[in-house]
């Protein structure tokens, strides 16, 4: 047998084999019912072949048993019916347990590595994306329904051949190896034609879509409507598709040949057997008994011959539970779900903690140029730092490392003296909001209180009061500044921030980074020894920036925090500023001693200044309206 064909077998083997454990795994009872109900069907058929045998049999020697093979033909016909409908539903209970099965093995696998890297590099985020999108597709949530219904017809398949073999094992095999062929070569072409219908992605395909769904969308349609552009567009569309589709015509007219040589040959096999039959039944060799059996069996083997898209849906079952098993093997996940013990632990509040960079040399993967080629930054515990500089310095990626969402290409990164790259308890000492902080769809409770539900997730439910994050969420949020964000919900906790559900809202941009910064707040009752504000604030205005910078600074007194701004003004309060340049920190110091120095801070601030002008009884800037 040649490599490549051992090499295909032994591929579909593995999956076949990984396919089953999962379900196994996904739903061991269904399963296993399944599997019965299965092979009644083919039970079922082949009882309803045998018995009608029988039965013509008994009718033609007159003999007692005629009753007893009725019966049983009865017993046959209304078997298989049964079983299939039976089947459906054990089918959809395995299927909801697999989705979910599957649905938490992509979300443990994207969780995984604790950086970002594989979520912001193109190829892997397609994978994971493809991924997505086949189980929310219908092929994906209909995977088991294919599966099962070609094991359920391939059982039928099996009874047909008994009943064939009984007559002859050859005429058997011949049946079988032409409905194989058949059922090979046309989900060959039927797996082209999906993957041209369905899921190709070209360039040329996309640009059609495009084309096509312009007029329909509400903005375009406008203006295409005034611009009399439709002509156009439909002319165009015709192009750019007739184009995109020289392509699959080529690829479909390649897969039907061999499609239909196999029919060809299926059908000359097929009436080979029944012609030997015939035969056998004309010349006398073959009573009508056996008649009845093989013609009916070579009818059911059928069953093992081509179910059309059954067939190709079942492939890709099996290739994307393969997917699945391959992308957490990447990952160094095991193929099942696996028992994080760390994961639910609770951090021990140890108070605020030391953060160090030294030596510290980094580039993006992606990129050529270093971010940090020997950035040198130690932060006592409990002090509050500002990290400022020009656009592009490396400010966020300061932070990224801070967080251990990258590792130090050389050098080390401490918090707490652990490194967060490598170590989840340092990582959970850090509470970082960026400036594209997740708006939750969850109530305002979990929104502001997510740390301490969070940290408390492995733990049982407190029944009393005593478990209700309710209290310590409202003195984050006061602390926030955020009391307004109570009045806007009416004081309901429970309130969903998204207006989408029933009974929920949208709260504005300011009142959503306040709910942002409360969480960052409580992070520190649930253990975090360090917090990071990266820029959460930027789309406020100055003076609100401002009045939310100090008042955090105020309520973090004693933590270590480290505060990301493009505006002087609003980290001027910190204990100390940090002016990182592209040779790491260029000035070091507090906003006093940074201003007379007159370095680049000084000339920073001078020139943010000379953009504002300070408010009267005021001592913050505030922005001239231009
Ligand atoms: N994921 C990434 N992949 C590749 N390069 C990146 C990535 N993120 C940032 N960079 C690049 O790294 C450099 C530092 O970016 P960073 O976002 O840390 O700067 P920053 O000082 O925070 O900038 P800003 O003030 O504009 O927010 C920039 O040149 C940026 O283009």
């Amino acid at each position: 047998m040649p490599q490549a064909v051992v090499g295909r077998l032994m591929r579909w083997t593995r999956w076949q084999l990984h396919f089953w454990r999962m379900t196994w795994h996904a739903a061991p009872w269904l399963t296993a019912v399944g599997v019965l109900l299965v092979v009644l069907r083919g039970v079922g058929v082949w009882l309803t072949i045998y018995a009608s045998g029988r039965l013509v049999q008994q009718l033609g020697d007159r003999s007692g048993d005629v009753w007893v093979w009725l019966a049983l033909l009865g017993m046959g016909i209304a078997l298989e019916p049964l079983a299939a409908a039976w089947l459906e539903s054990v089918v959809a209970g395995i299927q909801e347990r697999f989705s979910r099965q599957q649905v938490l093995l992509v979300a443990d696998a994207a969780l995984a590595p604790h950086g970002i890297e594989h979520l912001e590099n193109p190829e892997k985020a397609a994978r994971f994306s493809d991924i997505e999108d086949y189980l929310r597709g219908m092929f994906g949530v209909n995977a088991m329904n294919a599966v099962w219904s070609v094991i359920g017809y391939g059982s039928i398949g099996v009874a047909g051949f008994v009943a064939v073999a009984q007559w002859s094992w050859w005429a058997a095999l011949i049946a079988l190896v032409a409905y194989r062929a058949t059922a090979v070569t046309w989900t060959a072409y039927l797996d082209v034609l999906l993957r041209d219908l369905v899921e190709d992605g070209s360039l040329g395909r996309r640009q059609a879509d495009y084309l096509r769904s312009l007029p329909l969308e509400r903005a375009g349609g406008k203006e295409i409507r005034l611009f009399g552009l439709t002509p156009w567009i439909l002319r165009r569309y015709h192009e750019v598709w007739a184009a995109a589709f020289v392509g699959i015509w080529q690829r479909r007219s390649k897969a039907l040949r061999p499609a239909l040589a196999g029919s060809v040959a299926a059908m000359v096999l097929l009436a080979a057997c029944y012609v030997w039959a015939g035969r056998d039944a004309w010349s006398g060799t073959m009573s009508a008994a056996t008649l009845v059996v093989v013609m009916q069996g070579l009818v059911q083997l059928a069953g093992l011959g081509p179910l059309g898209d059954y067939n190709v849906q079942a492939i890709r079952a099996r290739f994307y539970e393969n997917e699945i098993r391959e992308l957490r093997t990447s990952y160094g996940l095991p193929p099942t779900l696996h028992d994080d013990p760390d994961s639910t632990a609770v951090v021990p509040a140890t108070g605020a903690v030391a953060v160090d960079f030294t030596d510290v040399g980094f580039t993006y993967p992606s990129r050529a140029e270093p971010v940090f080629t020997g950035l040198d930054l130690h932060v006592p515990a409990g002090q509050s730092v500002a990290i400022v500089g020009v656009n592009g310095v490396g400010k966020s990626t300061l932070i990224k490392l801070l967080c251990g969402l990258y590792p130090a290409d050389h050098g080390t990164v401490r918090v707490d003296g652990r490194d967060p790259a490598t170590d989840e308890a340092a990582r959970r000492k850090v509470a970082t909001i960026f400036q594209e902080f997740v708006r939750y769809h969850l109530t305002l409770r979990e929104n502001v209180a997510l740390p301490l539900l969070a940290a408390n997730a492995g733990a049982e439910p407190a029944a009393d009061a005593a478990g209700d994050p309710t209290p310590a969420a409202d003195r984050a949020l006061h602390a926030a500044a955020g009391a307004d964000v109570l009045g806007r919900v009416g004081g309901d906790w429970d309130t969903i921030l998204e207006p989408g559900y029933d009974g929920g809202t949208e709260l504005s941009g300011g009142q959503w980074q306040r709910v942002a910064i409360a969480r960052a707040l409580l992070a520190v009752d649930a253990g975090a020894g360090v917090l990071v504000l990266d820029e959460p604030t930027a789309a406020l205005d100055v003076r609100a920036e401002a009045e939310i910078f100090s008042r955090f600074l105020e309520v973090t007194r004693g933590v270590t925090t480290i505060l990301v701004s493009h505006r002087l003004s609003s980290v001027r309060h910190a204990d100390r500023i940090v002016v990182l340049g592209p040779e790491g920190v260029v000035q070091d110091g507090s906003h006093d001693e940074l201003l007379n120095s007159g370095g680049a801070y000084a000339e920073m601030f001078r020139l943010q200044a000379s953009r504002f002008e300070k408010a009267s009884g005021d001592d913050e800037f505030v922005e001239v309206s231009s």
